[in-house]
């Protein structure tokens, strides 16, 4: 009976698996995260182990999740394509380090090709006589859909191979991939014309690659990157992956620049950990590393399961995506007075942070992606941002959910909304919400780091009604503090001990404290590099500040508005009481010096750029001719050999602190 029951469980797991792979790689329109898939692949995974009477080789546990739609006629595949086994943690992998030397008979250290693990979609590629001949999708790993017309439409695939004797024959692996911008810009248009939207750029770029007019997937700006050469006639022979990438470069193909060659398990970990925070500045996804054996005559050995080669592992970053039930939707008030709409979520736990609000940016977004209180949406993070809802569910409605109605009033002071483009705004400037949002913006750590200023804090001030502009900070003392519910001694002296700290800040940091619509600490800088306060308080139209790089005609307005209102000068006037400005002048120690950096820096990358750009220089990401110093950290990239050839002048972080001098000083 017992046995009876656990089949069934076992059933019914393969059974829900298969249906999401119908979702995910079919329609390209998964209704679960990827990470609660993986959890359900762990768990039949571990059945089966424990119960292996009901072994299946039809299980989703053995075979690859299959795109074959009936859109596209069939190409049978020369080589069987596989997927990858997955691990998430160091003990998994050093398992399978072990695994594999235990196969291997072996006792030496085991060298590996490490590569980002993009998240795309898998394609085969065959070059024949250096032309361009058959793309196909993965398929069942064995028949895969000719995809052709829509590769050749790719932008960083040559159709013809540059060299003097191209092989023969090539056949090569490959992941067709869509940039997160890029894949913003697809999700903007289908909400605009109210088609669903895409979880996340490797759906995104599965639903551009499979258009059955390659015009639409030639408008989608998809991208490739190769890392297999799984067959080579009359060309050179390589022995290892390592070799394989090389030469897949020397044809032209796209080969990725982060691959590196690892002599064993923990320089292969370690070069992974470096990308568990440098991903997020990565144009396109990754969800992982993989941990390739270099050696072709071990992988040969090795071989295969039905699923994934037995050489191979691709160790999971923590996903930055998941799915959650929307609770409730609350209007906030921002500094500026635009209310917008939050989803309050039952918390979820996303890349180790718990999250339980989202933005939801705007209403006509809320309404174009049409999302309720109640239902399942999948919830993104990304870098330090604001998590947003990315879109609902509507699979998993069950008819109890509650539409949104737009608010008349203002949810804080009553006042009668207003209508401006895409915003909803209270006009109250003595709104409170308005007046809260204001300090919490001005005492943040990127303006005037007023440390111990919190939001509780904040919301009693206001409400006792001590502080009504930013500038009454300046006036609180330890009698007005010790007002407070759970204010100590200790606490007030630590927070006067702040705001007066704050009173020598930076020109541009004043400017972004006080909170000017559309002014973010880049524009800030911008305008504080360009204009001296006065300066801004004379400008009469938009046209000067429109000269500047960066600065639109919406910032432009915004800047000019902000500094005609009487209200706003008064403020100003009192904060100038207290503050005084250190390198009130633009620096030009550095002026249009180029730095690039790599490797892991002891001080932010963020600081680096800061510091740099407040002296006049330019961050740039890439190397080029005209790059002047490019700063190593520890465990450099590819841009160091790079920048050796090109004759740029490399500096340590040490260095690079001496030549900023005292900027580090805060
Ligand atoms: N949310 C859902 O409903 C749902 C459903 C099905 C699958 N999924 C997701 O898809 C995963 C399974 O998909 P999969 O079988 O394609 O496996 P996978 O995406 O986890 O990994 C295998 C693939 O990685 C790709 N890859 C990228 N870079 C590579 C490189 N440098 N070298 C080799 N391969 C590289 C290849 O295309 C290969 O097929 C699941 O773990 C889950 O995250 C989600
Ligand atoms: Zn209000």
């Amino acid at each position: 009976m017992q046995n009876q029951n656990i089949k069934n469980e076992i059933e019914q797991l393969r059974e829900e698996i298969n249906r999401h792979n119908y979702y995910y790689y079919v329609l390209n329109q998964p209704i679960i995260s990827d990470d609660e898939y993986d959890a359900l692949i762990r768990k039949l995974i571990s059945l089966e182990a424990q119960y292996p009477q009901f072994f299946d080789e039809n299980s989703p546990t053995q075979k690859v999740g299959s795109d074959i739609s009936e859109k596209f006629e069939k190409v049978e595949h020369k080589y069987r394509m596989y997927s990858l086994e997955d691990a998430f943690s160091e003990k998994e992998v050093i398992e399978f380090d072990n695994r594999v030397k235990r196969n291997l008979d072996i006792n030496d250290c085991l060298a590996y090709s490490v590569e980002p693990k993009f998240d795309g979609v898998s394609v085969n590629i065959i070059y024949e006589n250096g032309k361009l001949k058959v793309a196909s999708t993965r398929g069942d790993g064995i028949i895969g859909e000719n995809i052709t017309k829509n590769i050749k439409t790719l932008k960083n695939l040559p159709l013809v191979l540059i060299v003097k004797n191209p092989p023969s024959f090539l056949d090569v692996q490959g992941e067709v991939i869509l940039t997160k911008e890029e894949f913003k810009k697809i999700n903007e248009y289908r909400e605009e014309i109210g088609l669903a939207l895409f979880a996340n750029p490797r759906n995104a770029a599965a639903g551009s690659l499979k258009q059955l007019d390659p015009k639409e997937t030639a408008k989608r700006n998809l991208k490739v990157f190769v890392y297999y050469i799984r067959g080579i006639e009359a060309y050179t022979q390589p022995k290892t992956q390592t070799q394989s990438l090389q030469i897949l470069k020397e044809l032209g193909l796209p080969v990725s620049e982060l691959n590196r060659y690892c002599k064993n398990i923990q320089e292969a970990i370690a070069y992974r950990q470096t990308f568990l925070k440098a991903r997020e500045e990565l144009p396109y996804e990754i969800d992982g590393m993989v941990f390739k054996v270099d050696d072709f005559s071990l992988q040969e050995k090795l071989s295969y399961t039905s699923k994934y080669p037995k050489w191979a592992i691709a160790f999971k970053f923590p996903p930055m995506q998941s799915s959650t039930t929307v609770e409730d939707i609350i209007f906030n008030v921002g500094r500026t007075g635009i209310v917008t709409p939050v989803a309050i979520l039952k918390p979820v736990k996303i890349g180790g942070v718990t999250i339980s609000r989202a933005s939801l940016h705007t209403f006509d977004e809320l309404f174009k992606k049409d999302i309720r209180i109640g239902d399942y949406v999948f919830v993104q993070r990304a870098g330090d941002v604001i998590p947003e809802v990315v879109s609902s569910i509507p699979e998993k409605r069950n008819g109890k959910e509650k539409h949104v109605v737009k608010p008349t009033n203002c949810p804080v002071c009553s006042s009668l909304l207003q209508e401006e483009g895409a915003y909803l705004i209270c006009p109250n400037i003595d709104c409170r919400a308005r007046i809260v949002e204001s300090l919490k913006h001005f005492v943040q750590k990127n303006a005037l780091n007023i440390e111990g200023l919190g939001d509780k804090i904040i919301q009693q001030l206001v409400a006792k009604k001590i502080v009504q502009s930013v500038s009454d900070i300046y006036k609180l003392d330890k009698n007005k503090l010790l007002q407070l519910d759970r204010m100590g001694e200790k606490l007030a002296n630590k927070i006067l001990e702040n705001i007066e700290k704050s009173k020598r800040t930076t020109f541009a940091k004043f400017l972004y404290a006080l909170g000017i619509k559309h002014v973010g600490e880049f524009v800030a800088n911008k305008l504080a590099n360009n204009f001296s306060l006065e300066g801004l308080m004379e400008l009469k139209d938009e046209e000067k500040l429109m000269q500047i790089e960066g600065i639109g005609p919406e910032i432009a307005k915004s800047v000019v508005a902000f500094f005609k209102e009487q209200r706003n000068i008064n403020t100003i006037k009192n904060l100038l009481e207290n503050i005084s400005f250190i390198d009130n002048k633009k620096s030009t120690k550095l002026l249009n010096e180029t730095f690039v950096f790599t490797g892991i820096l002891g001080i932010p990358r963020s600081k680096a750029k800061e510091i740099v750009e407040n002296l006049g220089g330019v961050v740039k990401d890439s190397l080029s001719k005209d790059t002047n110093y490019l700063v190593v950290g520890d465990e450099p990239g590819s841009k160091l050999e790079k920048a050796k050839k090109l004759g740029i002048l490399i500096i340590s972080e040490d260095e690079f602190l001496k030549l900023v001098g005292n900027e580090l000083r805060d």
